[in-house]
């Protein structure tokens, strides 16, 4: 099987998530290697960021935020204990979070970290091509945060799609991307292959965990998942396809990624550019 535009289904026609309604309050448990990115680009896409990750201010933050951010990116005994701590708050109090698995193909402990956050049933997991192979239980060529290539080829997104459907057929609730040169999104109700995004965007850190920012942004303003999902992931690769064009150097080209978050919301005339099929 090919992963054709041409000949697999259209994507269903999505609505504009912008302006978010309600200015989303998105509490973020992320890494401190790319947290004020996440911040950022929370801000300039309409949402509120509070990077709050004690115990002691869990159960106040979970009474304020409208969804959170869960990034395994960088632990320490006491971080571990909070994210576990977030995700029972958040499943006990019908919060949507995302579980971003930075690392677990080169971490077996931050694989079964991750397994253990996925008992309270994540709105959305999302992790690199390789990452999500490992979570599913194929073999992945992921070195340190990075997808490895040997994961992007059509032969192993297929098996990675299919490996992703069988572990949502025993979570039915749970969505999963994941992400690189073709993103893959599973739900309950099938396999869906996004593909817009330039290489430069595999080039700077932090792409992934903004992409899991904007994902549970959208959610917690109120959009269906796997509707947020796909936009999510769609917009913020159209942001880096609109700075690819005028950009060389890869700071500038971050840059120009980041700004358009802010700009290109503005009109509706990036819902036609989304480019992706159904299986
Ligand atoms: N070669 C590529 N072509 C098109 N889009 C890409 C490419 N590489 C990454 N992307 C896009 O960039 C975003 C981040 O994906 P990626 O898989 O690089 O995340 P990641 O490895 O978790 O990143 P990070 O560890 O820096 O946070 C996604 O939206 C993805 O679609
Ligand atoms: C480079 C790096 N190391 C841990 S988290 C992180 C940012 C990408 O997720
Ligand atoms: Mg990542």
């Amino acid at each position: 099987m090919t992963i054709d535009l041409y000949t697999l289904k259209t994507l269903p026609k999505l609505p504009n998530p912008f302006p978010l309604i309600k200015n989303p309050l998105i509490q973020c448990l992320t890494n401190t290697v790319t947290v004020e990115s996440v911040a950022n680009a929370l801000l300039y896409v309409g949402a509120a960021p509070v990077m709050a990750d004690q115990e002691a201010e869990m159960a106040v933050f979970f009474d304020q935020n409208d969804g959170a951010l869960l990034n395994i990116g960088s632990l320490s005994p006491e971080k571990i204990r909070n994210i576990l701590l977030a995700a029972r708050t958040a499943d006990e109090t019908k919060t949507p979070f995302v579980l971003d698995l930075v690392g677990v193909s080169a971490s077996p402990m931050r694989n079964e970290l991750a397994k253990e956050i996925s008992r309270s049933k994540p709105t959305v997991i999302k992790g690199n091509l390789s990452e999500m192979r490992t979570f599913c239980g194929l073999g992945s060529s992921g070195r340190g945060v990075d997808a490895g290539e040997a994961d992007q080829n059509e032969t192993a997104l297929v098996e990675l799609g299919q490996a992703m459907q069988a572990w949502v057929a025993n979570q039915q609730d749970t969505c999963l991307l994941a992400t690189g040169p073709v993103d893959i999104v599973v739900d309950n109700s099938g396999i869906y292959y996004l593909k817009n995004g330039v290489d430069a965007l595999g080039r700077f850190t932090g792409t992934g965990d903004i992409v899991g920012a904007l994902v549970t942004a959208i959610i917690a303003s109120g959009q269906p998942v796997l509707e947020s999902v796909i936009l999510a992931v769609s917009y913020f690769n159209l942001c880096g396809e609109k700075a690819d064009v005028k950009t060389k150097g890869l700071a500038d080209f971050r840059q120009a990624t980041l700004n358009n978050l802010s700009l290109l919301l503005e009109s509706d005339d990036w819902l036609t550019a989304i480019k992706g099929c159904q299986l």
